[in-house]
């Protein structure tokens, strides 16, 4: 029998690619909610609790009520995209990649906690250098990051297309969250593996979905034994080693490149990682290039209902 999946938001961004994602699939079955009445809340809990999996594509707060209505109803599962609940120690966090035991921990969960979009790079390149002591403890790690607009969901989606909004942004690229105190940056901390919060700067682009997110290190203060560009990559290379959806672009491929594309994986839901430097040089920029509404959010999403589903 298929599977019944409920969006909750199934109309904003994630929830309307989730949905694309899903189109002609026969194993699972979409309820829904007409466009109307997404915000009537007896109609959303009667849905949710109709579900055996529910993808919360909503705000935080909006999030808490929804799975309030089904704390006592067993029989549902939880995929929420949201930044409520990543850092909850009762929620599987849904990374698979990131730690050869996560998929299990996924499969078998009520509550999974989809990740945000700038942390799945982040996290995808940081945790494999943390688990394998080649990060050291103290080491001051600094994130920089720019994403395609889809990234602020409805609202910034209107401010950059529309020019007659009343808060339009005319501008092609800018710097945000410099209160330097992103809501990501806990998440970052936590699955990371750091135990210190790393300095996070991102920034948007006159583009609607991709994404680049960098971690650039020095060498010298890595773990003795780990202070080349050859074994930072070693580390990264069989970390995902034995998977599809993360891949570690080899030395060979990156050194010939000149730029990378922000929006190089635009409708893909993998991750790509690339380790720039000069062999013998005192620096690597980690690289992590994803579709913000891929890898960092829809795709994601079904990836973690799949696993979900395989239980
Ligand atoms: N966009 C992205 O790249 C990513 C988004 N996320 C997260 O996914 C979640 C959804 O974001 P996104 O799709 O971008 O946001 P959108 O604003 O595009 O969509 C949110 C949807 O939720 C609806 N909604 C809002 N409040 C309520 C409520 N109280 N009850 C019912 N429905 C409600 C909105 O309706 P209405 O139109 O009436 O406001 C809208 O349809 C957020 O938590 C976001 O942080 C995570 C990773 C990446
Ligand atoms: C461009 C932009 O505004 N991006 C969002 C993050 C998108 C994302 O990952 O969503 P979550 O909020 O669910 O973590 C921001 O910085 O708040």
């Amino acid at each position: 029998m298929a599977a019944k999946i409920f969006i909750d938001g199934e109309h904003g961004t994630t929830g309307l690619q989730i949905r694309t994602r899903m189109a002609g699939r026969r194993d699972v079955e979409l309820l829904s909610i007409p466009e109307a009445e997404r915000r009537n809340a007896a109609l959303r809990e009667d849905m949710l609790n109709s579900a055996d999996i529910a993808i919360l594509c909503l705000p935080d707060d909006a999030s808490k009520e929804a799975v309030k209505m089904v704390a006592g109803n067993n029989k549902v599962r939880i995929i929420d995209t949201s930044t409520a609940f990543r850092v909850a120690p009762d929620w599987a966090y849904g990374f698979a990649e990131m730690d050869k035991a996560q998929g299990e921990k996924i499969r078998s969960a009520r509550y999974v906690a989809n990740p945000g979009c700038y942390p799945t790079g982040a996290i995808g390149l940081i945790r494999p250098l943390r688990a394998a002591g080649i990060l050291p403890d103290g080491y001051p790690v600094t994130v920089n990051a720019v994403s395609g607009y889809t990234g602020g969901g409805k609202q910034l989606i209107a401010q950059m297309e529309d020019k007659a909004h009343p808060e339009h942004l005319a501008a092609n690229n800018f710097l945000y969250g410099l209160t330097l105190k992103h809501k990501h940056v806990p998440e970052m901390t936590i699955h990371g593996l750091l135990d210190r919060a790393p300095l996070f700067a991102p920034s948007v682009g006159r583009f609607a979905q991709g994404m680049i997110v960098q971690l650039p290190l020095f060498l010298e203060d890595l773990a003795g034994g780990h202070q080349s560009l050859e074994s930072v990559h070693a580390a990264l290379d069989t970390h995902y080693a034995g998977q599809s959806i993360v891949s570690v672009v080899p030395l060979e491929e990156s050194a010939g490149l000149a730029r990378i594309d922000a929006e190089e994986l635009v409708g893909q839901d993998t991750m790509k990682l690339y380790v720039f430097g000069t062999p013998g040089g005192a620096h690597v920029n980690l690289v992590a290039v994803l579709d913000n509404l891929g890898k960092g959010a829809s795709g994601a999403a079904v990836q973690n209902m799949d696993l979900m589903l395989s239980a």
